[in-house]
């Protein structure tokens, strides 16, 4: 049987797999199986005319090779084609061709850096995968996020390793995902948050007491990431961890970071993702880090409620006609609650802090508000007066401008079985995955006036608290030219995403932010340590969905009052 004859039997059956694979996206291993491997056995067995004869081997060999070979060459052919919906989107040919390079570059913490590059060179709308759009023009933001807009993207599939099993964050069809939505919204309402200002008091209390036991400089940024996982810990289980006072002796924040690298490949690649589940030894980090979420659910569950933590409302303990999802739903979520709410908040928080300590003047402003609403004898924890400190505002806002937590945002598809979304003459077609990201849209200047300075008057300006020509430039300003215009376009500014599957958390994670700073302020004058290149800290923020941020090595001096009460 030559291998001409082979090939001829196979080439159809290839491009026939190739036409339902792309009409139907699967992730079932056994539809893949079936697609893969059952067309060239068939045709070996018909080759054979269904006996084992010695040639089988030989043959079905020859089979598999030509089949495979045409499946990929019809695969690329097809992409790269006037045919393919996305082919009249500019990007780069090895993006066009597979998700395999983008999966190996998301490896470098780059991906972030890579878009804005593309947005650069190609426009607004780029194709940055075969499926998949990244979108960096404003009037996209409102009809893809907003109450209209478009399920989640598939990306999420990859993170959870599953289709079927997966935390709220991550499901696509809308119904399902508004129904588990709602516990949340209720655990993060403002009226939930009242009931965890207690928490949040002892815990800032707690890092002010660990930060003045310290002595020499200290990494603030890990002091950050130990707060937020245990101040989320006690709002999500109400107890479950104390980083603050014992260390990482667990090594969770490797196994958060470590699972968010493998996560982020598996964003690029959702099929890995499932076929990485299946081998424990490859989806180690990924397992462990979402093990340690399902631990801290299952634990919290176990003892049951002891305050009215955000369990208490994701298992609808407040309602009484309403049963409680099921175990697997509760424990899926426990990864979400934990991620979401604590690496995203000390990503933000170290941002912050490296902003103020490379901008004196905004650190000085932030400390007199501080002083001000802050004097002696009034705790930190008293939150009646964050409305008040807009400049406090106007600085969290501004590093999350900079430097979003979550830099390409969160990916939303448009269904496989709806029609092409159309926006001004932009058509994106059914199955296309897409990105707004925040990175490239916070730092376009056609949505921001100096748009990669640290500049917070810009939030005052915008608010009407302060005339243009009476700030501060930015330093990077260029002196003695007129001012330019000032632009401010706020519809861009998407750190928490928008829309109704937007984040729930934002009212927390703003709490938490002022309380922090201000606690740490009110006791510390701090600088960053001599000989540390703050430049350091821009090029090393990398994107692994969340971003990962280096050292913030900082010299803390502790302020006459600093308030001591012990909470051992
Ligand atoms: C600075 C801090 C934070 C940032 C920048 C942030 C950002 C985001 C973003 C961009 C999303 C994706 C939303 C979308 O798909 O459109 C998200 C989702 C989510 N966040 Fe946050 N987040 C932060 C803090 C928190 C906190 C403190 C919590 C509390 C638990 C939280 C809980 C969630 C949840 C549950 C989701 C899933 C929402 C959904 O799919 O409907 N986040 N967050």
């Amino acid at each position: 049987m030559s291998l001409r004859e082979v090939s001829l039997l196979t080439i159809p059956f290839a491009i026939l797999a190739h036409q339902v694979l792309r009409r139907y996206e699967t992730y079932r291993i056994y539809v893949h199986a079936c697609l893969l491997l059952g067309p060239p056995i068939l045709a070996a067995a018909r080759l054979t005319s269904f006996r084992p004869t010695p040639a089988l081997p030989p043959i079905l060999f020859n089979s598999l090779v030509s089949y495979l070979a045409a499946l990929v060459t019809s695969v690329i052919a097809y992409r790269l084609s006037p045919f393919h919906p996305l082919a009249q989107y500019p990007g780069p040919l090895w993006r066009r061709i597979s998700m395999f390079g983008p999966a190996a570059m998301a490896t470098t913490g780059n991906r972030h850096r890579a878009f804005a590059s593309l947005h650069q060179k190609y426009g607004d709308v780029v194709r940055t995968g075969p499926n998949e759009l990244s979108i960096a023009d404003a009037s996209f933001v409102g009809p893809l996020l907003g109450a209209s807009g478009l399920p989640k993207g598939p990306n999420h599939v990859g993170a959870s390793m599953s289709d079927t099993k997966m935390s709220m964050v991550g499901i696509q069809d809308i119904p399902h995902h508004l129904q588990r939505r709602r516990p949340w919204n209720r655990g993060l309402s403002q009226q939930a948050l009242k009931g965890y200002e207690p928490l949040m008091a002892e815990r800032a209390q707690l890092l002010v007491q660990r930060l003045t036991q310290q002595s020499g400089p200290v990494d603030l940024g890990l002091w950050l990431k130990y707060f937020a996982y245990d101040f989320m810990s006690d709002v999500a289980f109400g107890d479950g961890s104390d980083l603050l006072r014992e260390g990482d002796k667990a090594n969770i924040w490797s196994i958060i970071e470590d699972g968010m690298v493998v996560c982020t490949i598996a964003h690029s690649l959702p099929w890995l993702g499932i076929y990485l589940s299946m081998i424990p030894s490859a989806a180690g980090p990924m397992l462990a880090f979402q093990e340690n979420g399902r631990r801290l659910a299952r634990e919290r569950l176990e003892r049951g409620s002891k305050t009215r933590d955000l369990y208490h409302y994701l298992c609808n303990e407040d309602l009484s006609d309403n049963p409680p999802p099921t175990l697997d739903e509760l424990a899926d979520d426990g990864t979400l609650a934990i991620v979401a709410g604590s690496d995203t908040v000390s990503v933000a928080l170290t941002s912050v802090f490296y902003c103020l300590l490379t901008d004196t003047e905004a650190h000085r402003n932030v400390q007199q508000e501080i002083d001000r609403l802050y004097p002696v004898g009034e705790p930190f924890s008293e939150t009646k007066h964050h409305r008040e400190m807009h400049y406090l505002q106007a600085v969290i806002n501004e590093a999350m401008r900079l430097f979003p937590p979550i830099p390409l945002g969160s990916q939303r598809q448009v269904p496989h079985d709806a029609a092409s979304v159309v926006v001004g003459s932009v058509v994106i077609p059914p199955g296309t995955a897409i990105y707004l990201p925040p990175w490239v849209l916070q730092r376009d200047p056609r949505n921001f006036t100096f748009p990669d300075a640290f500049w917070p008057e810009r939030w005052l300006i915008a608010s009407g608290q302060l005339h243009y020509g009476d700030a501060r430039l930015p330093s990077s300003a260029k002196r003695g030219h007129e001012r330019p215009d000032f632009v401010h376009h706020e519809a861009t500014f998407i750190p928490f995403s928008a829309g109704p599957m937007n984040c729930p958390g934002k009212g927390l994670a703003m709490m938490e932010m002022r309380s922090v700073v201000i606690a740490l302020m009110k006791n510390f004058g701090m600088k960053l340590r001599d000989g540390w290149n703050p430049a350091t800290f821009d090029q090393e923020f990398k994107d692994y969905f969340t971003a990962a941020r280096p050292e913030l090595p900082v010299v803390l001096e502790p302020r006459l009052h600093v308030e001591t009460k012990a909470y051992e």
